[in-house]
């Protein structure tokens, strides 16, 4: 029950926003989500679990209603606030921008922080040890057998620069701050990993960044997290974030909640990973064993080469289609199977007996003086290979496991690719879930504290249903709530453009586009051109940027935030300014009054069902005369143009039109569907 104590705490915090936000306007739809949300998690509804399903219109000020609605219960019952955001940028505008204005109002005082993946921050010891080993002239290990590309020459000068910008504290460690960018193959050699750590046995602990971070976690009360984080914490032992029975989970933009999941519980290794784990694992123990006098445990590398060689040539007889092999239904062959189990077996073997060579090494490491030259770049290695280890169990595993019948089945596929140096053939095996319900009421739903999902488009052609399917949620055992929005659409115009050329003939409709948007932008507007090609957004952008007479900004060619600001500021100027952006620029963007009075959609964005899993799940739907477009790509299309629309109207003076040169909306049955579930805006058809 929500005790009166804390219902005057959350209505003195409303209060102090009313009065001292600049521009505040009452928002019915926004208040009724803070007292949803504070009904729902501090119990008020009974049978209920404390989960709330919010769906909010574009621009309600979600942000400051799920703050004021959850911090004053999470803090009275002394539980951690997880708010989680579907990317790293969207994290920083919380916690940048969001929370310091919204704690500003807040009658309670609450500290908080930011945590990102652990790959994000940089392992100072690895980055000490590359810039050691460089000057080398006689590395303890020869070669890197895992790398498809022999190690390119490490930029010492790069690396040495952060290694001091570190030390000096003008770097923070992360890759998100790193100026200028470092290359992905480098950055992986000196990023935190939880394989590779020595966590608290480590020399440089106390300074590390991923470590000092999490301090700040048993200190914060809210935690800003992303999806991927807790997806990645939850499922490998809750070791970063609060755990989870002491957690009140936000799931912002939680539309981006499935996807990301899917892609989270997806196994891949690859034979030529195999064979080079197991010979890298044996080199290893040779290492250990002859620095600490050991029997050196017998690795059989023939017997795993034997395997691999058998199972190639099975895999060649496989009929690819663009070097993709999908195993029907997730069935796989009965030989492919039994040469997989053989593998299996004997990798659990050598990881059983590599495991205990590892414990017994950092037992020896306790009582016997190494000099870190020597022990820290074996630990290292050791560390990969047990992580090698056992992503290659993790996938077998998968990869062999029996489904359940009347389940959609796992995807599984093999996918070949050529390797650069050997030429080589290498056959990447995959297996992914396709239904991760099971798995997040596992993790999350049925043991946090209390969850909020909120976004704008969580209901699909307005029902939850395909959102509870998903994420395995039960209408019955949830709360959920549709909010209407506090916008005047109906002055909003939403103009179908006459365009002779279909998207789908792209040649074409790129002409016309282009034509179309020097007679349509105004160089003294804010507008926001959105694409869902970059290829058709770079012809577009090279063929009309002369002839603009205002600033044109390309996504990518300066970070995100970067190009807003430089927007902000010419429209502060009165200029006008020109963003053109792919999906990340369709939602979570915050452009209000004349900043923004145009948006452009080019192009509704179908989501093709090309990926494996896609297709396992399209399949499963046709074998059970369901209808794969109106069940997936329908739907994901409408949430797209529901959020991409959504970037127009911020604030309830704020005006301007939607122009879309896609004539799909009017030639297919479909697109009466797509027009029903948009706000109603004013729809003009030329
Ligand atoms: N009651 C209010 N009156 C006026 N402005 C508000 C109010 N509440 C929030 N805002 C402002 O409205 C803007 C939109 O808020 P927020 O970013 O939380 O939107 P949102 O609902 O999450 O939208 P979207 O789903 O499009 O991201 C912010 O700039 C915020 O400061
Ligand atoms: S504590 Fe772990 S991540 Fe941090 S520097 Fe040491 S080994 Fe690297």
């Amino acid at each position: 029950m929500l005790s009166n104590e804390l219902k005057t705490k959350i209505h003195q915090s409303f209060k102090n926003l009313k009065e001292n936000m600049n521009g505040f306007i009452t928002r019915q739809a926004q208040n009724k989500m803070i007292a949803e949300i504070s009904k729902t998690l501090s119990g008020e509804y009974k049978n209920s679990h404390n989960i709330l399903c919010v769906e909010a219109p574009t621009g309600i000020g979600k942000t400051f209603a799920y703050l004021l609605g959850s911090i004053h219960i999470a803090k009275a019952n002394k539980k951690k606030l997880i708010i989680s955001s579907a990317n790293v940028a969207l994290q920083e505008q919380l916690f940048f921008k969001d929370i310091p204005q919204a704690q500003q109002y807040c009658c309670v005082d609450f500290e908080y922080t930011l945590i990102k993946g652990r790959s994000r921050y940089v392992c100072i010891r690895n980055l000490i040890n590359i810039c050691e080993d460089n000057k080398n002239d006689n590395p303890l290990f020869e070669s890197m057998p895992l790398f498809d590309k022999p190690p390119e020459e490490y930029p010492l000068e790069q690396l040495s620069k952060m290694l001091y910008n570190y030390s000096t504290k003008k770097w923070n460690g992360e890759i998100d701050d790193l100026i200028p960018t470092t290359n992905h193959s480098i950055w992986q050699q000196i990023a935190c990993n939880r394989f590779t750590c020595t966590v608290k046995n480590c020399e440089f602990y106390k300074d590390c960044a991923f470590f000092k971070t999490r301090q700040k976690i048993t200190k914060a009360d809210v935690i800003v997290a992303n999806h991927d984080l807790v997806l990645a914490d939850l499922s490998t032992g809750n070791t970063v974030l609060p755990d989870v029975s002491k957690s009140i989970f936000i799931f912002d933009e939680a539309h981006h909640l499935n996807s990301k999941a899917l892609s989270h519980f997806s196994l891949t290794t690859s034979t030529e990973f195999i064979k080079t784990s197991v010979k890298q694992t044996k080199e290893v123990s040779e290492t250990l064993c002859k620095i600490s006098k050991q029997n050196i445990p017998n690795i059989n590398i023939k017997q795993i080469d034997n395997y691999i060689t058998d199972l190639i040539q099975l895999l060649e007889q496989l009929k690819f289609n663009e070097n993709i092999y999908l195993f029907n239904q997730g069935v796989i062959d009965e030989p492919i199977k039994q040469i997989s189990r053989n593998i299996l077996t004997l990798i659990e073997i050598i990881q059983t007996k590599f495991t205990l060579l590892k414990e017994f090494w950092s037992d020896y490491l306790k009582k016997t003086v190494i000099n870190k030259s020597i022990h820290g770049p074996i630990n290292n290695m050791a560390g990969q290979c047990e992580q090698h280890l056992l992503s290659i169990i993790a996938l077998f595993s998968s990869f062999l496991q029996i489904d359940e019948p009347n389940k959609i089945p796992n995807s599984r596929w093999i996918k070949k690719s050529i390797l650069t140096t050997s030429k080589r053939t290498n056959y990447l095996l995959n297996s992914a879930q396709t239904d991760i319900s099971e798995n997040l009421d596992h993790l999350i739903w049925s043991k946090a504290s209390g969850a909020i999902l909120t976004s704008a488009t969580l209901t699909s052609l307005g029902s939850f249903e395909r959102l509870n399917k998903q994420l395995g949620l039960l209408r019955n055992e949830n709360q959920y709530l549709r909010l209407p929005s506090p916008f005047m659409f109906n002055q909003v115009d939403l103009i179908i453009a006459k365009l002779k050329a279909s998207p789908t003939q792209v040649y074409e409709h790129t002409q016309e586009t282009t034509l179309q948007l020097l007679k349509r932008l105004d160089s003294d507007e804010g507008s926001l051109v959105l694409f869902t090609s970059n290829k058709q957004m770079q012809i577009v952008a090279n063929l009309i940027d002369k002839k603009l007479n205002c600033t044109l900004f390309i996504q990518g060619e300066y970070p995100k935030k970067n190009i807003l600001k430089k927007h902000i500021n010419l429209r502060k100027q009165g200029k006008g300014s020109i963003i053109f952006g792919l999906d990340s620029f369709s939602e979570g963007i915050d452009l209000k009054g004349n900043n923004l009075t145009h948006v452009i959609i080019t192009k509704l964005r179908f989501s093709v069902p090309t990926s494996p899993i896609d297709r396992t799940l399209a399949t499963y739907l046709k074998s059970q005369n369901r209808n794969p477009f109106m069940e997936i790509s329908l739907p994901d299309a409408s949430l797209k143009l529901i959020q991409a629309c959504g970037r127009l109207i911020r604030t309830e003076t704020d005006v301007g039109k939607i122009t879309i040169f896609d004539n799909r909306l009017i030639s297919k049955f479909y697109g009466k569907l797509l027009l029903n579930a948009l706000p109603n805006y004013n729809i003009i058809i030329e």
